[in-house]
């Protein structure tokens, strides 16, 4: 039987079946991947092969095999082993909130975002919430930001989960996707889900929480059903995604606007450094490639850390 996986705690896979009812399955003994070194074989939103066993009067599923998957999404794994935890599979839209102050989001951890969800071939939108709390001069900045991934041809909306402003539009563009919703703690990922679908409480801000108490406590992502069809991810616990697995020669194809001009580049092979000729650095300096960007392409390439911060705004 052919079914869709809508949690999983590490041995138990809960998995709705085309009938609409939920199995809670196991893996088969000795069944693995191929070509995927990540700590979980089968993740939300895989599509699974189950076979229904009698175990004691009770019905029990095993996972016997997994469907070719779309696209996924991978952070790396907590205990630094080179293994890749595998958050969600087959996510049509990523969504990243963006505030620019309570909290601040730079635009370090927004590109980051991006450049991850071009590699796993997964949409990305920007979500800049909270547009409610903006002073005049605050909210020319926010227009900048806009236009600038929007030139870039992101999509963006601005949004407020307080006072409902858009919600009905970016209902509009979850509906019958499958969506992931990512952002710093605080940026408003429960308020503006709990507006799209009442009732549905995120475990996001409850986990920030056991993080603020010091406690250390495994998450795993969970599938839950629209009642408008589609379906939100929730990852508790996941501000963005780790990029891993990418070799600085591809790096610069992440970035649409890079990868627009590279043709004309003297190299071929120009990684945007300190080549000479190099249309992306002409680009920055003539200011139509955006400087912030070409900053985040530098931080990314030498392997800065996430939490790098930059003051962009203030310029
Ligand atoms: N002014 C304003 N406040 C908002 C808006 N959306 C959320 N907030 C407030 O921002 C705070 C954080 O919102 P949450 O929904 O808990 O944020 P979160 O992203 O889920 O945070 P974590 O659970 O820590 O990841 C709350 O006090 C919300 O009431 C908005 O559109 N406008
Ligand atoms: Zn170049």
């Amino acid at each position: 039987m052919k079914g869709t996986v809508y949690k999983s705690t590490g041995s138990w896979y809960y998995v709705k079946a085309q009938d609409g009812s939920f199995i809670n399955c196991r893996i088969k003994g000795r069944f693995r991947i191929q070509g995927i070194k990540s700590t979980n074989p089968v993740a939300v939103g895989d599509v699974v092969e189950f076979e229904i066993q009698d175990k004691a009067g009770e019905q029990v599923g095993v996972i016997t095999d997994i469907h070719d998957r779309k696209n996924y999404i991978v952070r790396k794994s907590v205990n630094l082993s080179k293994r890749t935890h595998i958050i969600a599979a087959n996510v049509d839209l990523a969504f990243m909130l963006v505030t620019l102050k309570d909290p601040v989001t730079f635009t370090d951890f927004i590109d980051r975002f991006l450049v991850t969800c071009e590699a796993y071939h997964v949409t990305p939108i920007l979500v800049f919430n909270k547009i409610d709390q903006y002073t005049k001069q605050e909210l020319v900045l926010v227009k900048n930001l806009i236009a600038l991934y929007s030139d870039i041809g992101y999509q963006t909306i601005e949004v407020s989960a307080a006072t409902g402003k858009n919600v009905e539009e970016l209902k509009s563009m979850i509906k019958g996707k499958t969506s992931i919703f990512s952002g710093h703690s605080g940026v408003g990922k429960s308020t503006l889900v709990n507006a799209l679908e009442p009732g549905l409480n995120l475990k996001t801000a409850e986990i920030s929480q056991q993080h603020k108490q010091g406690q250390h406590t495994t998450t795993f992502a969970e599938m839950f059903d629209l009642s408008f069809s589609g379906q939100i991810i929730d990852t508790p616990g996941i501000k963005g995604f780790g990029i891993v697995d990418m070799e600085n020669s591809e790096i610069g194809d992440y970035f649409p606007e890079f990868f627009a001009i590279k043709g004309d580049c003297k190299f071929h092979n120009c990684l945007h450094l300190d080549e000479p000729k190099c249309a992306v650095k002409q680009a920055v300096e003539q200011g139509t490639v955006a400087w912030s960007r070409y900053k985040s392409y530098l931080q990314i390439i030498q392997g800065e850390d996430e939490n790098y911060r930059t003051d962009l705004y203030a310029e």
